[in-house]
């Protein structure tokens, strides 16, 4: 259902009886009943349809969700099953079944179809069997794959084709996708020509059948990039498409987090809360990238201005994610004036000081240090730090290439098996002092991306708590002070990671966070008695 007024009404017809009704239910504030008795009649129906939240329509960002009433912090907003899976458009080839890479040694082949799968269960399974293997086989001629080891030109056009296949396997499922934004295509853009080489073409001339006209496809083939969401459960990672998930709206600074379960839902929750009436938001794009990298990401792959809160602040909520040091006073920040003049003059923003810089030489600094970080081994300590104390004579501390290497160092300083144990003083309190720099910028930009909040609050846990036993040992009084620090941490992680699937790097985290909380709880305990 879409509306065009973000108002609640105040009465509507009873879900059961039609009548008309002034109660309704506490949880979406959507359903009417006339009676308790109705209301408990109608929960078995309504309790999969029950969100809170409901759509709206603008002539700017289309349909989109507003919070019917206020959201707890932790509660989950949606819960859903995906309406179709598949491979990435650019992938190495994987297993059809279960999405999984296969190489080209222990690679099995389906034997009606040739499609690569990697066990009978996976050949059988019905995303494979009911979709491309039948129409494979219909084709007349098994597909034949050799090269694994860089991305293959047939899977671009298995996504479109599972959700074209919906039409004749599910058409309850095949309904609800064409109920998605697709987008307009322009013509020169590179992108339409190298659909329109993989899927648009490719489907009808290799499958050899024209079940669906040229628009369809390409309607369809504008759906699945609009509305695919990356799986990160297997490697390389698939795509799925969900229905009601794909009408949240993207922010740069979303209210929501999304996570992923074991079975492939996918879960919106509000880490810090949401109040009623407000937008209810996601984001399309990585929200650790600086603004103009956000935008044209977002412009390529979803076809749209951003124009969010966080892109219209050129300070980014005075974190300066995005600025240069000005090099004539260095105090001030270099910024634009305003998100509409990115790419004229940069001023300093220090009231002292008129220095002016072109866009041209900033964008041609940024580019440079771009290179160079993607030429760096991130993983070596050594390269972040000198990194780290070179650019910084000309990056804002905050700036997000200092961010991006800070976070390598907030995991790697310490790692491995009892790791933490083994380094210096001083670098223990390095990684805590990073770690607290991270939390705090990350908080202050994006206080939902409660992966990564999650990830660093782990390490900084287990810091403070590597710092709480060393103090213990030489009977440190702030001991104590240091483990319920390094407990209220870890609770946080766990709290943040909690909805991430038990097979993901994040899962893991949040049972080892589990588990320290519990070690930490005996020995605070301990030292109290
Ligand atoms: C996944 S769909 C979201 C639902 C869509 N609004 C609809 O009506 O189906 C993504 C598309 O919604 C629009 N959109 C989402 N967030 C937006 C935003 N913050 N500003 C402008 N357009 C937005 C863009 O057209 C984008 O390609």
């Amino acid at each position: 259902m879409v509306e065009s007024n973000t108002e609640v009404e105040n009465s509507g017809k009873c879900q059961i009886c039609d009548k008309a009704a002034k109660s309704r239910c506490s949880g979406c504030v959507q359903a009417f009943y006339c009676s308790v008795e109705h209301q408990r009649e109608d929960w078995k129906n309504h309790k999969p349809r029950c969100v809170p939240m409901r759509m709206c329509h603008d002539d700017k960002i289309g349909r989109h969700f507003i919070a019917t009433r206020n959201i707890k912090p932790g509660e989950i907003v949606l819960k859903e099953a995906p309406l179709i899976i598949g491979p990435s458009q650019v992938t190495p080839p994987v297993c059809v079944g279960c999405l999984k890479e296969v190489r080209e040694k222990n690679h099995g082949a389906c034997e009606k179809c040739g499609w690569p799968v990697c066990s009978r269960a996976c050949q059988e399974s019905p995303t494979h069997a009911n979709f491309e293997c039948k129409l494979t086989v219909e084709r007349g001629n098994k597909i034949v794959i050799k090269n694994f080891a860089s991305p293959h030109p047939s899977y671009s056009c298995l996504l479109p084709l599972r959700c074209l296949l919906l039409k004749e396997n599910d058409t309850e499922r095949w309904k609800k996708v064409l109920e998605l934004q697709s987008h307009d295509y322009d013509a020169d853009d590179l992108q339409f020509k190298s659909d329109m080489e993989r899927v648009v073409e490719f489907i009808p001339r290799f499958f050899k059948c024209n079940k669906w006209t040229r628009e369809e496809i390409i309607k369809i083939n504008g759906i699945s990039r609009i509305n695919g969401h990356e799986l990160p459960l297997t490697n390389p990672s698939c795509v799925a498409i969900y229905h009601r998930a794909s009408f949240f709206e993207h922010s740069c600074r979303p209210n929501l987090s999304k996570s992923f379960s074991e079975n492939n839902e996918i879960i919106f929750w509000a880490p810090n809360g949401i109040k009623a009436k407000e937008h209810l938001t996601i984001s399309y794009t990585d929200v650790l990238w600086e603004t103009s990298n956000r935008r044209h990401h977002l412009q390529q792959t979803k076809h749209f201005e951003c124009e969010c809160e966080r892109c219209t602040d050129v300070t980014e909520y005075g974190t300066y994610f995005s600025s240069l040091k000005c090099q004539k006073c260095n105090v001030g920040m270099l910024v634009p004036n305003s998100l509409k003049e990115w790419s004229q003059d940069w001023r300093c923003t220090d009231a002292n000081c008129n220095n002016i810089v072109t866009y041209e030489k900033v964008n041609k600094f940024i580019e440079h240090v771009g290179k160079d970080l993607a030429a760096m081994e991130k993983e070596n300590e050594g390269n972040c730090i000198k990194f780290i104390e070179h650019y910084s004579k000309w990056l804002s501390p905050n700036h997000f290439y200092i961010t991006d290497v800070k976070v390598a160092l907030s995991q790697i300083i310490g790692a491995g098996i009892n790791g933490i144990q083994k380094i210096s003083d001083e670098r223990l309190k390095l990684k805590c002092k990073i770690c607290k720099e991270l939390i705090d910028l990350i908080e202050k930009i994006v206080p939902n991306e409660a992966r990564v909040i999650g990830l660093i609050k782990f390490e900084f846990h287990s810091s403070l708590a590597e710092a709480g036993r060393r103090a213990m040992q030489v009977k440190d009084p702030n001991c104590k002070a240091m483990l319920e620090d390094s407990l209220r941490y870890c609770y946080d992680s766990i709290r943040l990671l909690g909805n991430e699937a038990k097979c993901l790097p994040e899962g893991n985290i949040c049972r080892q966070a589990r588990i320290n909380a519990s070690s930490l709880e005996t020995l605070i305990g301990g030292i109290l008695g």
